[in-house]
């Protein structure tokens, strides 16, 4: 379980976050919405412990891990996959999935079969350059490269952006398989609504750096939700 309270995030002197809170349970799909720039990736950057919280707390699976570099909190489980996919263009695919073992200990180093189960097309193409991929297939391996730390927070900050329909549908597919396996929480932003309804448990709408809704996605009135993300 996580649990983000009361989270201000400052970006010098200017305060991205206010009092934001978040929790996001194993087995379930915790979707963040809003629009560009309310602070959606600013709260996974707190959360990963890539641009840290200046006020509230994080708690990790019951330790208060706030104060953790991002590294350890890798090591503790937390797994991101970056707006933007940030893949190794000159490495190649298998050199990518492989930087996912720093999070992990020596013995523990293999990249499972079940990665390219979930992922066929990259099986084919382990020695092709992430450069060469089509953004789709990029998004597939920054996902993948993400499974091989064997998270049991996984955190995908808008998979969808950019992506062509029929890949979109794939990753729903591998978003939906890992939330039934039930062993991770995840943490899904979007801004592509019925992405989120349909995959997700509990959500959280954002708003100018903080959170203006909340709840289970079942009783969620998408009226209200849309009037958050349309400009
Ligand atoms: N590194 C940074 N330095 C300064 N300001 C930043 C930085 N990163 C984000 N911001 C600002 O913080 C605010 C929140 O940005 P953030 O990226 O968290 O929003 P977002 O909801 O994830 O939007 P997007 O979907 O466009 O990424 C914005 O005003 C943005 O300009």
């Amino acid at each position: 379980m996580l649990s983000a309270k009361n989270i201000d995030l400052y970006y010098g002197a200017s305060q991205a976050l206010t009092n934001v809170s978040l929790d996001a349970a194993k087995g379930e799909i915790t979707c963040i919405l809003g629009r560009n720039g309310v602070g959606k990736s600013s709260l996974m950057q707190a959360i990963t412990g890539r641009h840290p919280a200046k006020g509230g707390t994080v708690i990790w699976e019951d330790k208060d891990i706030t104060r953790l570099p991002a590294a350890e909190r890798a090591r503790a489980g937390i797994a991101y996959v970056p707006q933007g996919r940030q893949i190794f263009s000159q490495l190649t695919v298998m050199e990518n999935l492989k930087t996912g073992f720093a999070a992990l200990p020596r013995s523990e180093r293999k990249i499972k079969d079940e990665i390219f189960d979930l992922f066929p097309v990259l099986r084919k193409m382990t020695r092709r350059r992430g450069g060469d991929l089509s953004g789709g297939q990029q998004q597939q391996l920054s996902i993948a490269r993400a499974l091989v730390m064997q998270p049991r927070l996984l955190i995908l900050d808008e998979p969808t952006e950019g992506i062509q329909p029929s890949i979109i549908k794939d990753i729903h597919n591998v978003i939906s398989i890992l939330r039934q396996q039930g062993e991770m929480a995840i943490i899904l932003v979007e801004q592509y609504f019925e992405f989120a309804r349909d995959l997700g448990d509990k959500y959280a709408v954002m708003d100018r750096g903080v959170v203006t809704l909340a709840g289970d996605i079942g009783s969620m009135n998408e009226t209200e939700v849309r009037k958050f993300l349309t400009v």
